[in-house]
Parts: structure tokens; sequence; C-alpha cells
């Protein structure tokens, strides 16, 4: 699913009401429908006390002509107009006017008001800023939102949580609405699923209120999310006549004393997503510890407790390196001696990013379109210092251009970058949050490159794959229980549940046996 800025949104806007030939105003209603069906379908007429908080643009707007629905079907509703500006919008206007002729009268709010009394079990529909949010919002109104969050009455919110910039991390930090659910227009927005702004926002649905698919499908965006449907087209089914050969060999490269266990996860991951082959080359203290742990795998050694030399015939079809290979001095030279000589494509995750951090020279070295896995932290020593999100964004798109490389930007909405466009996951839990899922993550990209797939296809879809098996397993051993293993474990699963139909609804399957 593509992530529209704010102005392609305007625009889209702009060309359904043309080719439609609908006014802007119907386009509101549509959208003012939409979410009266979405809260009557869940409230079904409950005597709850609702406040609509209302702007003068044209979030105001869908907030004012919703009020307006609810209130005919004989909800229990309070309006408020939020009155930050005098500029208010013409929709917003012809819905004022709608209400005021049903003899509803918001109460206008402005800095030397007083704020409404909310209990804890009413609901408040946020729709004072939407997506023309362009600087902060004034004190008073901060303070407003205070009061809703002291309240402690459930949030819903109309396009975005109000205070939420499209593009930007907002500067003050309280004076964003924190929303129990976000009903967003059309699409999602890039900012739900970044670590500093996604914390605003409990949990999202998208209305579709029908802007135009033609124009839609033609934007090009610099995000999309990722979900089954955008994987299911990335599998490449295995063929009747195909033998372990045609699957690839992969060749993992890591390991110290103290820390196989980090490759033995990588490895058997790399074969349970599938590749025919796999060789771990490791220490030597290693080859006792990966021939028990993992009978299916070959192993190749170096050195006694770190790696010394990357030396091998074997023909590998993909490389993943780094995993648990400490950063000693030899270790280093044989990493550099490595990327120096290697064509192959190559996963780099763990001490691999660490020893390319402290030699930045090394990334003119990388195989094209190498895939990088770095957490947080391994991020930071590889680009520097982020001021927020965006900034942070910006410098991994320079990297990935810089040296052709793709950037899997790990974290609870893993964002795979390449040169300037993000691929943002759906899957994964809290649970994944423990040792070694970053191990098993570079061994499955590996296998999946390995096996054939574009090196950009099988970051995505691996990242997909590696969160969706957490997902799974999550649901018969809690976040907490989860272990990296438990993530190898549930790739079969995670794969099955691809093809998996959704289930019907059951008063159709109830029809359905009649
Ligand atoms: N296609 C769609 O998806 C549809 C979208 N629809 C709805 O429209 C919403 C976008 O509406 P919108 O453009 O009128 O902007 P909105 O957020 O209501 O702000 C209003 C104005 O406030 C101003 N302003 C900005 N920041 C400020 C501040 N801190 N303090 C004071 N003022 C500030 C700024 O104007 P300025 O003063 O800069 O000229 C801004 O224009 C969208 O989220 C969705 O709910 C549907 O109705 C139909 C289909
Ligand atoms: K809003």
């Amino acid at each position: 699913m593509k992530l529209f800025s704010a102005e392609q949104i305007y625009a889209a806007d702009k060309f359904t009401i043309a080719k439609q030939n609908i006014t802007s105003d119907e386009l509101m209603e549509r959208s003012a429908v939409q979410i009266f069906n979405w809260m009557h379908l869940r409230m079904q007429g409950a005597p709850v006390k609702i406040h609509l908080f209302c702007g003068i643009g044209n979030n105001g707007g869908d907030g004012i002509a919703l009020a307006r629905h609810l209130q005919e079907h004989g909800y229990n509703i309070a309006v408020y107009v939020v009155n930050y500006s005098t500029k208010r919008s013409k929709d917003f206007l012809i819905n004022l006017d709608r209400l005021k002729d049903r003899k509803i009268w918001p109460n206008f709010m402005d800095s030397d008001g007083e704020f409404p009394e909310i209990g804890a079990d009413d609901i408040i529909v946020d729709a004072i800023f939407g997506i023309g949010l362009n600087r902060p919002p004034a004190k008073w109104v901060g303070k407003l939102i205070d009061h809703f969050h002291a309240s402690k009455a459930f949030i819903l919110s109309v396009d975005i949580p109000s205070g939420l910039y499209m593009n930007q991390v907002p500067e003050q930090k309280d004076a964003v609405v924190r929303a129990n659910f976000v009903l967003s227009f059309q699409t999602p927005k890039l900012v739900f699923f970044l670590p500093e702004t996604g914390i605003y926002i409990d949990q999202w649905e998208v209305l579709d209120i029908g802007l135009d698919m033609e124009f839609l499908t033609a934007e090009e965006t610099d995000y999309e999310l990722i979900g089954k449907s955008e994987v299911l087209p990335m599998y490449v089914p295995r063929t009747k006549f195909s033998h372990k050969g045609t699957h690839g060999h992969v060749l993992l490269v890591g390991g110290s004393y103290g820390k196989i266990g980090a490759v033995t996860l990588a490895s058997v991951a790399a074969l349970k997503i599938g590749s025919g082959l796999v060789t771990s080359y490791v220490p030597a203290c290693g080859y006792t510890i990966l021939q028990t742990a993992l009978p299916e795998a070959m192993v190749l050694t170096d050195g006694e407790t770190a790696i010394t030399s990357i030396d091998y015939t074997i023909k590998p079809s993909a490389i993943g390196i780094g995993m648990g290979m400490g950063t000693e001095t030899q270790t280093i030279q044989a990493f550099a001696t490595f990327l120096k000589s290697n064509s192959l494509p190559l996963v780099i995750d763990a001490d691999g990013l660490n020893m390319l951090a402290s030699n930045m020279e090394l990334c003119s070295f990388l195989s094209k379109q190498t895939v990088l896995t770095p957490h947080e932290g391994e991020l930071e020593r590889l680009v520097g210092k982020w001021e927020d999100d965006f900034d942070k964004l910006a410098k991994v798109k320079a990297l990935s251009k810089k040296f052709d490389c793709i950037v899997v930007i790990k974290g609870a909405h893993t964002i795979t970058v390449y040169h300037d466009k993000g691929f943002v996951n759906t899957t994964g839990n809290p649970g994944m949050a423990t040792a070694g899922c970053g191990d098993v993550l570079s061994g499955i990209i590996t296998g999946l490159i390995a096996q054939g797939y574009e090196s950009l296809k099988a970051a995505i879809f691996g990242v997909f794959l590696h969160g969706k098996s957490a997902d799974l397993q999550i649901e018969s051993k809690g976040y907490q229980a989860l272990l990296a293993s438990d993530v190898v474990e549930g790739l079969g699963t995670a794969y099955l549940d691809l093809f998996k139909l959704p289930e019907k609804p059951p008063q159709q399957e109830a029809e359905s046996q009649e």
C-alpha cells in the first residue's frame, strides 16, 4: 500500500472532484458518512457522551458534518469549535450552517474560554487539525489536548491525530493528541510507523473515501507499506523437478569464542527459509557446536577462537557475514581482504557492520546491492547521529545511494531503504526484542538471495516473513517467552500463512451451510 504525502493527497482530492464531477463538500460528506458508519456499527446507538472538537479547516469540517449524522441518529453529542484561526474553510462553513439549521449550536472555544468537563467513559472525536497542520499549535490548543489526556476518555482522531505533521516530528511533544484510534482517509500516513511519531497512535484503520484509483495507482510514492498483498507476488514457488542445487548455497561467515550461537541461528534460518545448502564458516572452537546443533549444515573453520582469514573453495550463491564475529584486529583484516575481492551478493550484519563503520572506506568495495541490517546502535555508527526520524531516513537514503546498498533499519516497523524509496514492514511484535532475532533475519535474507530472489525483494520479503513467524508464534508463547529459535521454527507456518484465505465472517458461513 502506498503511503502518500499531504501534497499527493490534496492533488488526488482535486483530481477526484474534477473527474467524478462532485463538489469538495460532497467529498467531505463521504468522509463524514464513512466515519459515522464506522462509529454507528460499533456503538449501535449507545447513549455514551460524544464530545466533538472541530477545528476551522476541512478536518474540522469533517467533524462538524459527522456531528450532524450522529445527532440525526439520536446520539448524545456536544460540539465545540476550536477557534484557532479566523481563516475558516468553505466546506467547514457549509457544514456549520447545516448544523445550525438543525438547531445545534456549537460551543466556540478560544484562548480565554474554559474547557468542558469530559468523563472517563466519554468519547472524544478529535477533528482539530488534519493533514494541513503547518506550524505548532497555539499554547491554549496544547492545553486543550492536555485536557483530553487528563480526562482518560477514549480518543478517536479524524484522519490523523491533531498536532502531528505529515512530514516532520512535532516540535512540542505534549501538543499532540494521543489517539486510541485513528480513522485515516484513503491511506495510512508514514508518521504512524516511525518511532518518534508512531507513539501517538494505538490503532488505525483506513476509510475508503473513493479518491480516484487511476490517479492513486499512477502516483509514485517515497514509501510503501508492506503487507501480505505486497509480498505475495514476490514468492517464488518450488518446481517439481528442482533439487537442492537449484535452491542456492549460502555461506555464513561469523562467530567467535562464546558467540557461535549467532552463526548457528543464522545458518538454521537460512536452511528453514529454503536455501538448498548452507556452509557455516566459523573459528575452530565452533566446529563441534555447529555440527551437533545443525547436522544439515556444512562447516568450514579458520583460527582458533576468532576468524583470521576468509578463504574457501566452495561456490556460494550468497554470503552473510558478521554475526557474532567480533572485531579483533586480525578479523578486521580478514573482513577487509574479503570485501575487496568479493563480488557475490552479500548481507552484512552485527560486527560486520561495526567493522564497516570504523573503516568506512571499505564501503566502496561492497558488491552491488549489498544488504546491511543494522539496529539503531549499529546504524548510528554507520551514518552518525540524527536529529529525528526524518533526518535518520534522509541519512540512510544518502548512504544507500552513495554505496548502492540496501539498508534494513530494524525496529518496531522495520524500514527497508533502497536509494530514495522506503518499504515499511507491518509484521512483528515486541516479543522479538530478544537475543539472536537479528541473526535469524540475516540468515533469512541471505537464504532468500541464494534462492534467486533479487536482494531488495529478499530484504523486504525476509523482513515480512521474520515478523510474521514471530506473530504466529506468540499466539502460543506470548511475548516474554519468545526465543529467536522460535522465530526460526515458525518460518514454515509463515510461508503457509501467505496462502491462507481470510476467514469468512460467521454469518456468511451459516448462510453457505443452508
Ligand atoms: N482528500 C482527502 O483526504 C480529504 C480530506 N479531508 C479533510 O481535510 C483535512 C485537511 O484539511 P485542511 O487542508 O483544511 O487542513 P486542516 O488540517 O484542517 O487545517 C486547517 C488550516 O489550519 C491552518 N493551520 C495549520 N497549522 C496551524 C496552527 N498550528 N495553528 C493555526 N492554524 C494552523 C492552515 O491554514 P493556514 O493558516 O496555514 O492558511 C490549515 O490549512 C484532512 O486531514 C481531512 O480531514 C476531507 O474533508 C475530504 C477529503
Ligand atoms: K485530527
